[in-house]
């Protein structure tokens, strides 16, 4: 036994001796905490709801560090950064993905998120005219058509005490992203409800891989029971965008667009027609390509949205006076008038500082990674080429520079001459998000519609906040709202 204690203490020590002697001086400094051969990966492997707590915590921990520190999971290297300026030079260097991201290559294939470098360099250059701001004007009509018809669906709550309206603002989002991106009406409610299902447990999937190590090898993983359940829901996923890319490409090949007027009764080119496009006349996609962004558009075009407006519904619900503000700025604006126009959009000030507020106090994707090719010097360190770098978002909106009031919901932050320029929920550098300015239409629209027919009460105190591929709350967001009269 004595032996056996021996040779443990030895092979720790001879541990830390080799991987002390191999950290060159100019690396950031050890992350505390850390466990022979495992390192940090027991800091992580914990309950979802628990993971959370950890993480708030923890990026207050790099930050107190320097907001640049090293940490380790088995062999792994990870640097792990909540300094705004470091992180954004990362992120503006390395736009490679980290391995992570591969765990979800079997459901997006080569789309936007997941695309190797290269592959991604030459696609976002031919999609970004699909999210420039004159074809993006063209969706004002389905985003007021759309955010009226959840008021109209919320009336079926309003002075009934407090519900999940997560459950609306996803089906709401997912037809609206179908209807704008894919030009596809897909309001029946059996498929949508299946979609949101399957997709919730491929989150689960990915989750659990995560932290199951041993299943991050593609060859352990394909004999786990974990794929044969991934596989099951993936089928529900791909079955969706199948149907919905074989319904639009049918109403393309029979030339009804053929003038470019987009779908009948729309004044809309959808996002997908550019990609038909592109492939018919040019040959720039294959029909797998064309279903990796599909999906890709499908999932990443509904389900931040539908999560950000449900924390803001909430968050406005626990802040009446906030709530007041936002209705009379909404008022003033719109004045008399049922639809939201282009140029409201811009004039409502008040609102975008709110959703702003709650994408910097709820940051939904809260860490990114990316795969460094070369060494990058930042600041203070160099790190290391060929290591993995997670910035940590939602550290970057907790960090000092937010002021002594970091950690309070005010809106009014953002109409202050010195806001920090840190705002990092799009992510960061040229492999930000496509459609940010898609979401934050989108967004405006909707609560623009929401806050002028319903007052909300809810307390955010009380939900609890999990951590999967997003962030979401565990005990579900309820709000409840009456009818302004
Ligand atoms: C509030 C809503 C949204 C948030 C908070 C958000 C956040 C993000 C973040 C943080 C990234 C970077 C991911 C990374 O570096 O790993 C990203 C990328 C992406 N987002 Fe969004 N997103 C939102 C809405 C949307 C919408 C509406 C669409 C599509 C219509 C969209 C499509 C994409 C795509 C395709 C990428 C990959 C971009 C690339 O690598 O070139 N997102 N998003």
């Amino acid at each position: 036994m004595l032996a056996v204690v021996l040779i443990f203490i030895a092979c720790v020590l001879y541990w830390r001796w080799r991987r002390q002697r191999k950290v060159k001086a100019t690396e950031p400094p050890e992350l505390p905490g850390g466990w022979p051969i495992v390192g940090h990966l027991l800091r992580l492997v914990t309950d979802s709801c628990t993971l959370y707590d950890r993480i708030d915590v923890g990026h207050h921990e790099v930050t107190q560090m320097g907001g640049v520190v090293r940490a380790h999971t088995g062999t792994r290297t990870l640097y792990l950064l909540t300094d705004p300026d470091d992180s954004l030079t990362v992120a503006t260097a390395s736009m490679e993905k980290d391995n992570f991201y591969n765990f979800a290559e079997p459901w997006l294939g080569h789309g936007l998120i997941t695309a190797k470098y290269e592959i991604w360099k030459h696609h976002r250059k031919l999609l970004n005219p699909a999210f420039s701001q004159i074809l993006l004007d063209t969706f004002m009509d389905a985003f007021n058509s759309q955010s009226k018809k959840m008021v109209e669906n919320l009336e079926n709550e309003a002075g009934k005490g407090f519900f999940d309206h997560s459950i609306y603002t996803r089906h709401n989002a997912l037809e609206t992203i179908c209807m704008t991106a894919l030009g596809v009406d897909f309001t029946d409610t059996n498929l949508n409800s299946k979609y949101v299902q399957a997709l919730e447990q491929v989150f689960k999937t990915l989750y659990e891989r995560l932290f199951k190590v041993w299943l991050h090898s593609r060859k352990t993983f394909a004999w786990s029971n974990l794929k044969k359940k991934q596989d099951a829901y993936l089928s529900i996923l791909h079955n969706m965008s199948n149907t919905v890319l074989q319904r639009r490409k049918a109403e393309f090949n029979r030339k009804i667009n053929a003038d470019t007027k987009g779908i009948p009764g729309t004044k809309f080119k959808p996002f997908i027609d550019l990609i038909f496009e592109l492939s018919s006349e040019k040959e720039l996609f294959t029909d797998k390509e064309i279903r990796d962004h599909v999906d890709t558009i499908l999932v990443a075009g509904h389900d931040t949205t539908a999560t950000v407006l449900t924390f803001t519904m909430t968050l406005l619900g626990s802040y009446p006076d906030v709530q007041e503000k936002a209705f009379n700025e909404i008022q003033e604006v719109l004045g008399g008038k049922k639809d939201v126009e282009k140029a409201d959009l811009t004039k409502l000030v008040y609102l975008e500082a709110v959703l702003k507020e709650t994408m910097r106090f709820y940051t939904i994707v809260p860490v990114i990674a990316r795969r460094l090719k070369e060494d990058i010097k930042l600041k203070n360190y160099t790190l290391s080429g060929h290591k993995t770098c997670i910035i940590v978002l939602c550290g970057i909106h907790k960090h000092p520079i937010w002021g002594q009031d970091v950690n309070e919901f005010k809106p009014e932050r953002w109409l202050a001459p010195d806001c920090p320029k840190a705002f990092s929920a799009f992510g960061l550098g040229k492999r930000n998000c496509i459609g940010k300015t898609y979401a934050m239409m989108s967004m405006k629209t909707t609560l623009a519609h929401v806050i002028r027919h319903f007052k909300i009460e809810a307390d955010h105190t009380k939900m609890r906040v999990k951590i999967g591929v997003m962030i979401k709350s565990e005990t579900g967001h309820h709000i409840s709202i009456v009818t302004r009269t």
